[in-house]
């Protein structure tokens, strides 16, 4: 990619927080000067304007992006993001710890991400469907389900998906539903794939609980941000035995030592879309919520919100990352300084949504479909082999949980690399 893109990426703190994960991970293996800015830069970023037409007859033009990190694994593959913080830098980011994700989970993918510049909450769902369409429009000549296959991420949803196949389907003339993945079943989604992040990432949780020989019935979990995967990691810890003693969205959050009714905040949302003045316990702040003491936090929302600020004052024994890059370099040292906390990093921890949307494009390509107890069986005997994979690089060159998901998942990118050689 182009020397004047990629510095221009450095000027998003995101961006250089993988930068310098993939430059620690790197020299941890050795990694030869000639395969590393190969494998660490992304190979395509596709910038876009979308116009679309308000209810009011009005246009506004959004701005979007797509960023295709690898490509020598298989096609990339990774969420759009619809958010009104989102960057170039950031989706660049998110496409480089897709790259590292699916390596780790041994699916055979490559990276990517998109975002749009939104937020989506300030748009008619008429409107929305209009983005979404524009997005892809603009996104054909870039991908295809051997090229780039995405996915939802936050912001976006099934019902966003299945706009976005339709939208690519009417353009190649027949229907392509192994385009996207996280689609409604309907259209060829998975069963599952709604679930699967959250419950991959309550069945880590409980790995790693089990390892430390703390029983369920006694886990309290707080989990900031209660979208798709915290609310489904919520119902999946809950049906375990855990008690989820507080949740949040961007609006703040809910807190109630007794254990949140997550069925009832789920039908709050539906109703209200946001947790304000939802009566499930007291009101509390998102910085509050991290601050908690309870047996596992889930930042399940933005990167980069547990920080040199506040990672003194972080009190839980398990932190599960189920969003991306939530915890900055500099606030992970400080917590494996402090050595109480046991954090399952976002590679691994959120693994299992990208891993059904592999399912999904199986799925799709086979044209014959698996039902929930095959998906959700596959998807924990993946998890739990990248988990032992994890462990083993751990404990075999004394590499943080991070260093060692991350450089399990270079290798293979890198090794891929140079056995398909340079162009002549
Ligand atoms: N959806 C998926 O399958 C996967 C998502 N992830 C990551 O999980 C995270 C959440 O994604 P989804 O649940 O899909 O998104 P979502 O859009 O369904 O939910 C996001 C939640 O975060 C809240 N939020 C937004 N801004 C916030 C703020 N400033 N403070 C507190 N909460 C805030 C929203 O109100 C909402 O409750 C993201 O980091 C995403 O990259 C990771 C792997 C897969
Ligand atoms: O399901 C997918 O393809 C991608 C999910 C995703 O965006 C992520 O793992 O961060």
């Amino acid at each position: 990619m182009s020397k004047v893109i990629i510095s221009s990426l450095y000027s998003s703190d995101v961006f250089t927080m993988a930068c310098r994960q993939f430059d620690q991970a790197a020299d941890a293996i050795n990694l030869p000067e000639s395969l590393r800015d190969r494998t660490k830069y992304p190979r395509r970023c596709v910038a876009f304007s979308l116009p679309i037409q308000r209810d009011d007859g009005s246009v506004t033009v959004f701005e979007g992006y797509r960023v295709q990190h690898n490509l020598s694994t298989g096609p990339s593959k990774g969420g759009i993001r619809f958010h009104q913080d989102v960057t170039l830098g950031e989706v660049a980011a998110l496409s480089m710890w897709m790259s590292w994700k699916c390596s780790l989970m041994g699916i055979p993918y490559g990276g990517a991400k998109g975002g749009v510049i939104v937020n989506p909450d300030q748009l008619t769902a008429k409107e929305l469907e209009r983005l979404a369409r524009r997005y892809m429009q603009e996104l054909i000549p870039f991908i295809g389900p051997d090229v780039d296959v995405p996915a939802p991420d936050m912001g976006t949803n099934e019902q966003m998906m299945g706009w976005m196949m339709d939208t690519y389907s009417n353009h190649v003339g027949h229907i392509e539903p192994a385009i996207v993945t996280g689609k409604p079943i309907a259209l060829g989604g998975s069963a599952g794939r709604r679930e699967a992040t959250g419950a991959g990432v309550a069945y880590l949780v409980k790995l790693y609980l089990e390892d430390l020989k703390i029983p369920l019935g006694e886990t309290t979990v707080a989990i900031q941000g209660f979208g798709n995967v915290g609310s489904e990691a919520a119902l999946a810890l809950v049906a375990y035995g855990a008690k989820v003693i507080a949740i949040s969205d961007w609006t703040g959050g809910i807190y109630n030592a007794k254990g949140i009714d997550i069925g009832k905040a789920l039908q709050y949302i539906a109703s209200e879309k946001v947790l304000t003045d939802f009566d499930g316990g007291d009101q509390i702040t998102n910085d509050e919520l991290l601050a908690l003491e309870c047996t596992v936090l889930i930042p399940a929302a933005l990167p980069r919100v547990i920080k040199k600020d506040n990672a003194d004052k972080v009190r839980c024994r398990i932190l599960a990352e189920g969003a991306n890059g939530p915890t900055t370099n500099l606030a992970e040292r400080m917590l494996i300084k402090r050595g109480d906390v046991l954090i399952i990093p976002d590679v691994l921890c959120n693994a299992g949504g990208v891993t059904v949307s592999y399912f999904e494009w199986l799925q799709n390509r086979q044209n014959y479909y698996w039902d929930r107890e095959e998906v959700m069986a596959k998807l924990f005997k993946i998890l739990l082999r990248a988990k032992n994979a994890v462990e083993a690089q751990k404990a075999k060159f004394g590499f943080s949980r991070r260093l060692a998901a991350q450089t399990l998942g270079i290798q293979r990118v890198a090794d891929a690399k140079a056995s398909r050689g340079l162009f002549p």
